[in-house]
């Protein structure tokens, strides 16, 4: 039974920097659902996606993979031999869930792609070559000064013919838009039973610790990496998938 999200359903005097704690790791299949559109799509459309690229004996790495939804996905869709996947989390709590997870995946399904999950901060990490590298709405935590190196070694350890799958909120330059899309991505919140109060102190929380950046800025620093190519392939109101080609 998954547990519903309701951390921020009190009033809390002091609203602290959101962190992907025990708390957050036991409602998070909830709040992720109900707070960044288009999520299960963009599960499964990962795991689709890398099945098209994967090569035969590659390894493949979801970066920041929480409790392993996009890794689950790719062992649906990958069908070439031999390949691996590495999932890697900073957050103990999600870790250990990730791993209950995706035994229960092989308890019900035979043959899986073998998965090895580190409890690692990527941008320490060392990238063995690999075909795909699914970095899914982590980016956004991840210091800004930091990104372009992170995305530079992920470029550098993919195979000719790789790809990046790279999902994030976004920011807008034009006012309008983001003011917009702001208010359809509250009103999703308010639909899938957030109250105004949840989504107000929902948004203190992460307004110091997730920093999203415009599509330009991606695009540009993608390129900017060495992604020659760069394909946005979804949006759902303020959040897109890209997948940036080697
Ligand atoms: C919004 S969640 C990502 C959702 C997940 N990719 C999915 O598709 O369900 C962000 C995740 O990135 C992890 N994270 C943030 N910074 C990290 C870092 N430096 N190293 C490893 N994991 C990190 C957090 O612990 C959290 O689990
Ligand atoms: O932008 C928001 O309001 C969110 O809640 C987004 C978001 C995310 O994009 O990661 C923030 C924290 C949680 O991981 C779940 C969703």
């Amino acid at each position: 039974m998954i547990d519903k999200d309701r951390i921020y359903a009190e009033p809390q005097t002091q609203v602290s920097d959101f962190v992907f704690d025990e708390q957050v790791a036991r409602v998070f299949p909830d709040m992720i659902k109900r707070s960044v559109p288009g999520y299960p799509t963009v599960m499964e459309s990962t795991g689709l996606i890398a099945g098209q690229y994967a090569t035969p004996g590659s390894l493949i790495y979801d970066l920041g993979c929480s409790l392993g939804a996009a890794t689950q996905a790719i062992r649906r869709h990958v069908r070439a031999d031999g390949c691996r996947v590495i999932a890697v989390d900073n957050a103990s709590a999600m870790v250990e869930r990730c791993r209950e997870y995706l035994s229960a995946q092989d308890a019900m399904i035979e043959e899986l792609l073998p998965v090895e999950v580190l409890q690692a901060d990527i941008l320490a990490l060392r990238l063995q070559p690999c075909s795909v590298v699914v970095l899914n709405f982590t980016l956004q935590f991840i210091a800004p000064e930091l990104r372009l190196g992170l995305l530079r070694q992920i470029y550098e350890s993919l195979l000719p013919g790789g790809v990046l799958i790279l999902s994030e909120k976004l920011e807008f330059a034009d006012s309008f838009t983001g003011s917009e899309l702001q208010r359809l991505h509250y009103a999703f919140k308010r639909a899938n039973g957030y109250s105004e109060l949840e989504i107000a102190q929902k948004r203190t929380a992460i307004e110091r610790v997730m920093l999203p950046d415009t599509l330009d800025t991606h695009r540009l620093r993608l390129q900017d990496a060495g992604f020659a190519q760069v394909v946005p392939w979804f949006q759902c109101f303020n959040f897109c998938s890209l997948i940036g080609f080697k």
